[in-house]
């Protein structure tokens, strides 16, 4: 013991296990394992500083021993952090990709120069674009950003060989990994089937006049609010989509747009998205805050309340299908730990999207009159006879559907995009770059929606480009993926275009809308949040009645 004990105070045999450590450990991904390591040193360091107060020479007090396992502990991590730090900065296979000198060495530096305090880490993903023009810029240890469309297809298309990123496992421990954050592709695709069937074309043909009956419930209360001067909208459209979501998700009445106030419950699911603006960068962060109670406790208390909901819809059997009559097993009563996952997994995906994405649709209708004007003159001429239009109404309106793309173009739902990791062979870009196996690859939908090369006059709100009139605007469509695209796409899209179809054309039709008096839409433009999803800022309208009261 004595002897061993003198070994572990040998400085060369600490820096040689470290360098060993790392040598072992380098290829491997450890985001969500850091935990482990992190308990193995405390326990060794501590075991040490125990061995040594108890059999060793040099430290006779309680003192003497922690300064010795303290000592031991600086000079391994030392030593580990500086060789990992020197591989990454100059040894590793990414060190020719050219991008930010400190984003190569740790993914803080992206927190701190892009996340904060704007939280609108897309704009720095544009930022750089625009200072490295090249379509892969290193933005991590082991990560690229890539802005071309093509690499679409290699990277999210439906032959893809890249998986989902890390990034989706970081809080699986906290309650299972839902269809959405599964990173195995086979479970995925098994998973993937239910939900196809409940949002293929026949079960959205079901839940029709749930969303008609919540589209006329929200414009009676704008009709009620309309006579204020200005009108939250934001708040409103959020609202709407909850309680579309808890209706025909779990035939539940949430009943927020009736009570015209926010329930705790949007506040909650706001808080369990806020970690992920700062920890979708630091993966084992994520992970780490996760495992401390302060850390856990939103998504802890948005999954207990997420889960609650499906346990009180698997007690019923409701009168209309809903999504969950298709996902839960009808053979038993038994609610899985995966059901409960995705029972968050639709509160997430099915509200905050389509709310922000109706925001921003009233934000460009207020600020670009003419193409208001011009959409009314469309809607107006379907059905004029009917006081509210329905679903079935709008489903073929195609200048609706170009304001509802371009919004979707200019501020996409997910802005910066979604992680997917290469696969062991890597892939080679048709430009030429090739990004070598196991690097985490994000491309963001922002840039790529922005970007000249796929639409003209990028950054001009021009429905028209969508429709004959202007299709040569659209340069290149691949670039367009507010839905994102191939295996993983979005399952709830024709859900949610149907959603956005009947509400923008319902308020068209009832209101002439502008910016509330002090209101320009900075709020919106600087204060949404990216959180993965987008926590969009507020933004007020005037709302100018177009019915006879
Ligand atoms: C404008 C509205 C919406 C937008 C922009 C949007 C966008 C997206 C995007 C970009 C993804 C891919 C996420 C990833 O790969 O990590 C996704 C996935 C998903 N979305 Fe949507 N979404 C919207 C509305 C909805 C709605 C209404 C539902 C309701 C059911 C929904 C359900 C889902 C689900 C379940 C997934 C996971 C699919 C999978 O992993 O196989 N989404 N969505």
């Amino acid at each position: 013991m004595v002897r061993l004990l003198e070994l572990a105070h040998s400085k060369p045999i600490l820096a040689l296990s470290a360098l060993a450590t790392h040598f072992i450990l380098h290829n491997d991904e450890w985001d969500n394992t850091f935990h482990v390591f992190l308990g193995i040193w405390t326990v060794v360091f501590t075991g040490f500083g125990v061995a040594e107060y108890a059999f060793g020479s040099q430290a006779n007090t309680i003192g003497a021993a922690v300064r010795a396992s303290t000592s031991a502990a600086a000079v391994y991590l030392g030593v580990l952090i500086t060789s990992i730090l020197l591989h990454r900065g100059f040894f590793h296979r990414l060190r020719k990709i050219p991008g930010p000198l400190p984003a190569r060495f740790t993914k803080f530096y992206n927190v701190f120069a892009g996340v904060l305090p704007s939280f609108q880490y897309y704009k720095k993903s544009e930022e750089w674009y625009k200072q490295y023009k090249t379509d892969v810029i290193r933005t991590g240890p082991r990560e690229v950003t890539v802005y071309c469309a093509d690499a679409i297809p290699l990277i999210h298309g439906p032959m893809s060989r890249c998986r989902k990123g890390p990034w989706y496992a970081g809080s699986a421990h906290i309650g299972g990994a839902s269809t959405h954050t599964t990173r195995d592709k086979e479970e995925h695709k098994r998973r993937r089937k239910t939900w196809d069937h409940a949002l293929n074309v026949k079960s959205l043909r079901d839940y029709e006049p749930r969303l008609n009956r919540h589209a006329l419930a929200l414009m009676s209360q704008l009709k009620e609010e309309a006579k204020q001067p200005s009108v939250r909208l934001t708040n409103w459209v959020n609202f709407y989509s909850f309680d579309v979501m808890g209706d025909i998700g779990f035939s539940r009445s949430f009943g927020m747009v009736e009570r015209g106030e926010e329930d705790e419950m949007i506040k909650l699911l706001h808080k369990s998205m806020e970690p992920l603006s700062i920890f979708g960068h630091v993966n084992w962060g994520l992970n780490l805050a996760t495992r401390t109670t302060a850390g856990a406790k939103p998504l802890m208390d948005h999954i207990n309340w997420t889960a609650n909901v499906l346990k009180e819809r698997s007690k019923i059997t409701p009168k209309e299908k809903d999504i969950f009559t298709w996902l839960l097993d009808p053979t038993t009563s038994e609610v899985s730990p995966e059901l409960n996952a995705d029972s968050r997994l639709l509160v997430v995906a099915g509200s905050d999207t389509t709310a922000a994405t109706l925001a921003w649709i009233s934000y460009e209708l207020c600020k670009n009159l003419k193409t208001q004007a011009k959409l009314r003159k469309e809607i107006d001429a379907i059905a004029p006879s009917k006081s509210h239009l329905e679903v079935e109404d709008v489903a073929n309106c195609a200048f609706l559907d170009g304001v509802i793309n371009e919004a979707m173009r200019l501020h996409p739902a997910v802005p910066s995009g979604v992680q997917r990791e290469t696969p062991p062979e890597g892939i080679a870009l048709p430009n030429g770059t090739y990004i070598p196996g196991r690097i985490i690859v994000w491309m963001p939908i922002y840039c790529l929606q922005r970007d000249p090369r796929y639409f003209a006059e990028p950054l001009t709100f021009m429905p028209e480009r969508w429709t004959d009139e202007k299709p040569s605007a659209v340069i290149d469509k691949r670039a367009f993926m507010p839905f994102s695209t191939g295996i993983y796409n979005c399952v709830g899209q024709k859900l949610a275009m149907m959603e956005l179809r009947s509400v923008t054309a319902n308020l068209i039709r009832n209101f002439e809308i502008t910016f509330a008096d002090g209101e320009d839409g900075t709020e919106i433009l600087e204060k949404s949040r990216d959180c993965f999803t987008t926590n969009v800022g507020k933004l007020d309208v005037k709302m100018k009645p177009r019915y006879k009261a």
